[in-house]
């Protein structure tokens, strides 16, 4: 299941594939073959093709394109950032087999050229590129805008960091990128994920006990991690055996929030839905609900005497909730209440301040819960709420930030945008790449927490469900379409989940 591969273990994975009898060059020989074969299904024999290369391993995958790619009759050039006799290893061994001629970067020359193939960087990328490996990126990114030319980046675009999906100066913008063994981080957060294009994973026979052994905790966000977590009503079920979602409302100008993250929760299947209603916004919680029922409960003191009764279990708090102490008091209640809990918009930032207000405040009640407790920041919510704590803040990656901040809190962190990462205090994280842009709109990240809070109600473990909770929000938004505003996103659900579950589709 763990299938990413950070630029380290990607290393390793090699070395390891060497000292079990694979020698180097034949791995060189399976990433270039790869890399060209896909080149080829994009453009038709005998085309102009320009190989750039660079002075590591990476290059040396170019190489072994462009010589199959000649092979195969296309028209080859080959250019390469420094002097052919720097190259070491199997990069020397591949650039060897190449018999054509090898131009220097700086002369690179696109002219009627109808492929690129990117083999400049990959993982050895290591501080911004200046230079002419700069000049030839920008030349290239260039070059498509004005013209048909199609990029296939080796292993990973140039320019960026495997690790974090970083820009590291200037990056190629890639058509198709042919990586190999497994994915790493930079295909799947952001800007990384844009500069790659398709993404085609080539095996390149470095095992699976090899990769497991790698074992990063890390994953891509697809039902495959979750979906053996999911709870299915038993034939013989009733709605109480789904659990009992609270969504807390907010004051009477702001109840539209929770009765969003409400409706989430009952079409992602919780037995049961209740909002619980500040008494001054009963009359109009009242008037727009229907099958989701309400009822008056006034500020921590009320809502503890609602969770006197256990079949409320999983509440989602901040959508509409306002900031401050009477926020902090609800969270409060529902942590020492035992219960599943999605804290969210004004739950969070009521703890982004100092003293009682503070994240050890939260981080507190997260670790007194008996029940999994759930973060739902988006970047600038997780920079207020995390602001103390340098080694999340700096963090090299969006991924090991929400990674630091959920070991830190004790809390499942699910980090939004577009490249929603939701990480476990035990150190696992799952990438999600499923978003689209019309999911900035009003109101989606409660439909989210609604979600979430919904699975949880159903008995689903705190990291699974925040896991679904996002694949299914992003499949519901792509469902959609344009267009897209967040009331309509519940109601999308019972297609998605109709394709998932009968057919197990994406
Ligand atoms: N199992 C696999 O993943 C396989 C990977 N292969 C390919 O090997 C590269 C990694 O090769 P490596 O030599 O370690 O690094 P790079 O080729 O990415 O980098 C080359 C070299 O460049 C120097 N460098 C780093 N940053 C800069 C910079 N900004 N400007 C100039 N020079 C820079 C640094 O010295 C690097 O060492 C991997 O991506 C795959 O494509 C195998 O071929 C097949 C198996
Ligand atoms: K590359």
């Amino acid at each position: 299941m763990y299938e990413i591969l950070t630029n380290a273990a990607a290393r390793q994975a090699d070395q390891r594939a060497i000292a079990g009898g694979i020698p180097g060059w034949e791995l060189m020989e399976r990433a270039g073959r790869a890399v060209a074969h896909r080149a080829a299904e994009c453009a038709p024999k005998g085309q102009r093709v320009a190989v750039v290369c660079g002075p590591g391993n990476n290059g040396g995958d170019g190489f072994v394109a462009a010589r199959i790619l000649d092979e195969e009759g296309y028209r080859v050039a080959l250019y390469l950032l420094g002097p052919v006799e720097a190259l070491r290893g199997d990069a020397a061994w591949a650039a060897g087999q190449w018999k054509g001629k090898v131009n220097p970067l700086a002369a690179l020359d696109l002219t009627s050229a109808a492929l690129v193939i990117d083999a400049l960087f990959g993982t050895g990328l290591s501080r911004d590129l200046d230079g002419d490996a700069a000049a030839a990126i920008v030349a290239i990114n260039a070059a498509k805008t004005h013209t048909k030319l199609h990029v296939v980046s080796a292993d990973i675009p140039s320019g960026i960091d495997g690790d974090s999906g970083a820009v590291r100066g200037v990056a190629i913008m890639a058509d198709e990128t042919v990586t190999f063994a497994r994915r790493k981080p930079g295909h799947l957060l952001l800007p990384g994920r844009l500069n790659c294009g398709t993404v085609t994973v080539a095996a390149i026979g470095i095992s699976d006990e090899i990769i497991t052994g790698l074992a990063l905790p890390y994953a891509v966000n697809a039902p495959g991690v979750w979906l053996r977590a999911y709870r299915r009503p038993e034939a013989a079920g009733n709605k109480y055996g789904r659990g009992h979602a609270v969504a807390v409302s907010g004051g009477l100008a702001a109840t539209g929030a929770a009765r969003l993250a409400a409706r989430a929760a009952l079409r992602v299947g919780a037995g049961l839905v209740t909002v619980a209603s500040p008494p001054a916004a009963l009359a109009v919680n009242a008037a727009h609900l229907t099958a989701i029922m309400v009822r008056s409960v006034d500020g921590p003191d009320g809502l503890k005497a609602l969770l006197g009764d256990a079949r409320f279990n999983a509440l989602v708090i901040g959508p509409g909730a306002g900031v401050g102490e009477a926020t902090r008091g609800l969270i409060a209640v529902a942590s020492e209440a035992g219960r599943a809990l999605v804290v969210d918009a004004d739950g969070l930032t009521s703890f982004a301040g100092d003293g009682p207000g503070g994240l050890p405040a939260l981080s507190a009640l997260v670790r007194a819960n008996a029940a999994p407790t759930i973060l739902t920041p988006h970047e600038g919510e997780f920079s207020r709420l995390f602001k103390n704590i340098p080694e999340i803040i700096e963090a090299p990656s969006k991924l090991l930030r929400a990674v630091a901040a959920a070991q830190h809190s004790g809390a499942v962190v699910v980090l939004k945008g577009a490249d929603t990462v939701i990480a476990a205090p035990d150190g696992r994280a799952f990438i999600n790449d499923n978003g689209t842009p019309w999911l900035a709109t009003a109101g989606t990240g409660d439909v989210l927490a609604g979600f979430i809070t919904g699975l949880l109600a159903q008995g689903m473990p705190g990291h699974e469900a925040a896991a679904a909770g996002v694949w299914l929000h992003g499949a519901a938004a792509r469902a959609l379409g344009p267009g897209l505003i967040a009331e309509d996103l519940p109601e999308a659900l019972p297609g998605v989940l109709k394709r998932l579950l009968e057919h197990g589709g994406r």
